[in-house]
């Protein structure tokens, strides 16, 4: 997958699939299921590093993680998520933090927000790094928020929700990533849009679909945002897995002759 192949997506009606990874092992397990796209999310400051909130990530955690990633996969294109401060303060700061992800091999890389950080995107763009938008509850204005909660609710926040979707399209972004928004909201702007959306959150008439991958494998459940859907139980088979172990350890039955060298 490519970035133009984007777009062609949406063209030919085929939806995009998302899922995030932040290592090596996982990103070639996400790329072998077929899996078209990888994003290396800022989510690793809380299913990774056991934060409270994506606040904390730096640039170089990012870029690290990135590097495994890009690093582990061949079919698949590799978003590199942008973490707060490192597209913020200035353009000039922006433009190289994004660059670098690219230098680690990300093929593009995701900021949060609309209109705000429009002359970002074209800056970025300018000098040839694709840039996907994050609309919606965007993780990290949390504090602003005052917690996790649903956007784009009531006609005027819907009507700017969708404004900051077009102007990210005249910016140049290449998609648009709309998190915990109305799906009625999210089919509005995925029709108003020639870039495809990649929901989460978003409702079924999204170009695309993305989840955090622990989240969908059942791994991660010190909360679980209602759009989420555990497609396996790999918490419950780590569990059983590492309580066997133990159990044969302490009974002596592990390791046996064929784990054993004479
Ligand atoms: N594991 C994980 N999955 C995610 O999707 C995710 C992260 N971490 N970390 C960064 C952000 C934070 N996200 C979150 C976190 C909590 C809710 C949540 O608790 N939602 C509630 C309340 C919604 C409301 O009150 O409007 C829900 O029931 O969905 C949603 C998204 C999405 N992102
Ligand atoms: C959930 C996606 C959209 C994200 O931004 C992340 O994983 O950081
Ligand atoms: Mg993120």
């Amino acid at each position: 997958m490519t970035v133009p192949d984007l777009l062609k997506c949406k063209r030919d009606g085929r939806k995009i699939t998302v899922v995030t990874a932040y290592d090596a092992l996982f990103a070639r397990i996400v790329e072998q299921a077929g899996i078209d796209v990888i994003l290396v999310g800022d989510s690793l400051g809380v299913v990774v590093q056991g934060k409270v909130n994506t606040l904390s990530v730096t640039m170089d955690e990012m870029l690290y993680h990135t590097k495994l990633v890009a690093g582990a996969v061949q079919r698949a294109l590799v978003i590199g998520d942008m973490p707060f401060l490192s597209y913020q303060v200035s353009q000039e700061e922006a433009v190289r933090n994004a660059g670098r992800l690219l230098q680690v091999g990300a093929h593009a890389v995701k900021l949060e927000g609309g209109a705000a950080v429009t002359d970002r995107v074209t800056a970025m763009t300018n000098v040839g790094i694709p840039v996907i938008g994050h609309l919606g509850m965007t993780p990290q204005s949390v504090q602003q928020y005052g917690g996790y909660r649903v956007q784009g609710k009531g006609k005027d926040r819907a009507l700017q929700l969708l404004e900051d979707a077009r102007a990210l399209e005249g910016a140049g972004a290449s998609a648009i990533v709309l998190e915990a928004i109305p799906a009625g909201l999210a089919k509005t702007v995925s029709e108003a849009l020639t870039i495809p959306t990649i929901g989460i959150g978003a409702g079924p008439h999204c170009d695309g679909q993305v989840l955090v991958l622990y989240d969908l494998l059942g791994l991660f459940d010190e909360f679980v945002p209602k759009f989420v859907k555990p497609y396996g139980n790999l918490k419950a088979e780590a569990l059983q897995a590492l309580r066997r172990y133990k159990e044969d350890v302490e009974k002596g039955v592990f390791p046996s002759d064929s784990e054993s060298y004479h």
